[in-house]
């Protein structure tokens, strides 16, 4: 199988290209740089075959998608900036990624007839309320610039596509790029407390887990909508946080707020995140371990690439 990656420059593109380089696959890395931009860990990725594409521009994705002409395209490539994609100025360009973007991948999926798989959020569902979404729920209501634009992605995906995988996940962590744990890791190492909010549940995904969950999926044809986050229970950003310095032997006191006192966020975000994961299970795929497990995992990971 050959299989093209958008967003490896990111967490998650990143542990996709090793995780196909692990189980054989031909895997072709992409992102907007001219040359792999990534963390230099000496994994796969950084010696991986790699194609520069713009993912905004639709006759470069032609071109390339054509050329290479791969069995799957895994699009991990977005816009992720969630508070800065409210502002005014931005919003044209984080719509021209998210939906744009994702829309020209979707159009030459169809004309080669290959597997899509479409990364998506949470952030597409408005969080009223404190049942599980389920994957294939369609009452969408995005608070925010960024939720709004990946839905639009969704559509484009869904709309013009039969063989595709839309795989929403939430509160990512992996070894390459920005994510909350680094965020708390550096404020915790400087600051005697911080105030984390509690009222808005979900649990977190980890990249290195998640990339076997979707090389295991584009083996098969079990097509649609589907949830994967971490097991290991719902959780606030307060509780997660309060894990991470246990794990991490940081002793800064975390003081749970709400949103609102919190009151420092420019993009509203659901309380309700919780993401019902059943149907992973329901149509043959392995879940993935515990978030608990997985962030002790994580952080030895950085400590071995420290
Ligand atoms: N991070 C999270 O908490 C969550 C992420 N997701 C989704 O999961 C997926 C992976 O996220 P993650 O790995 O964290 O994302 P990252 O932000 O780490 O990586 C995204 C990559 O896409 C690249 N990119 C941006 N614009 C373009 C473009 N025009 N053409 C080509 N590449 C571009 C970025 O490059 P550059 O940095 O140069 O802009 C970056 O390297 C995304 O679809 C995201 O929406 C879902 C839920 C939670
Ligand atoms: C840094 C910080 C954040 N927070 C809050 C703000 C926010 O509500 C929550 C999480 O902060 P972040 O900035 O990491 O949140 P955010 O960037 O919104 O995270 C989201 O990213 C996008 C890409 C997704 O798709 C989502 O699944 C989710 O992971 O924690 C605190 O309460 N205290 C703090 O010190």
């Amino acid at each position: 199988m050959k299989i093209f990656v958008t967003g490896v420059a990111g967490q998650l593109g990143h542990d996709v290209i090793n995780e196909l380089a692990k189980r054989g696959y031909e895997g072709i890395a992409s992102d907007i740089a001219p040359t792999y931009s990534g963390i230099q860990d000496s994994s796969e990725v950084t010696q991986a075959a790699y194609r520069s594409m713009d993912i905004t521009n639709p006759k470069a994705v032609e071109a390339t998608l054509t050329e290479i002409n791969p069995d799957v395209v895994i699009h991990c490539a977005a816009w992720t900036a969630v508070d800065l994609a409210e502002d005014e100025d931005k919003q044209e360009k984080v719509r021209a990624i998210n939906a744009g973007g994702t829309k020209n991948i979707a159009l030459v999926c169809k004309k080669l007839n290959c597997k899509m798989v479409y990364i998506s959020t949470d952030y597409v569902f408005d969080g009223q309320g404190t049942k599980p979404w389920e994957p294939d729920c369609k009452d969408y209501k995005p608070l925010n610039v960024y939720g709004q634009t990946k839905l639009e992605g969704e559509l484009a995906v869904s709309e013009n596509l039969e063989k595709y995988f839309i795989v929403r996940i939430a509160w990512v962590f992996g070894l390459n790029g920005k994510n909350f744990i680094k965020t708390m890791l550096n404020v915790g190492k400087t600051h005697d407390s911080v105030r984390v909010v509690n009222d808005q549940v979900g649990t977190p995904t980890y990249t290195y887990d998640l990339a076997r969950l979707l090389v295991d999926m584009v083996e098969t044809e079990k097509y649609g909508y589907y949830h994967a986050t971490n097991e290991g229970g719902y959780i606030s950003w307060f509780d997660f946080t309060q894990e991470i310095y246990k794990q991490a032997g940081l002793k800064t006191n975390v003081l749970p707020v709400t949103t609102a006192e919190y009151g420092l966020s420019k993009a509203a975000r659901p309380f309700n995140s919780r993401l019902d994961k059943s149907k992973l299970v329901a149509n043959g795929f392995k879940p993935l371990p515990t978030w608990q497990d997985a962030l002790s995992r994580y952080l030895k990971e950085m400590q071995d690439n420290a």
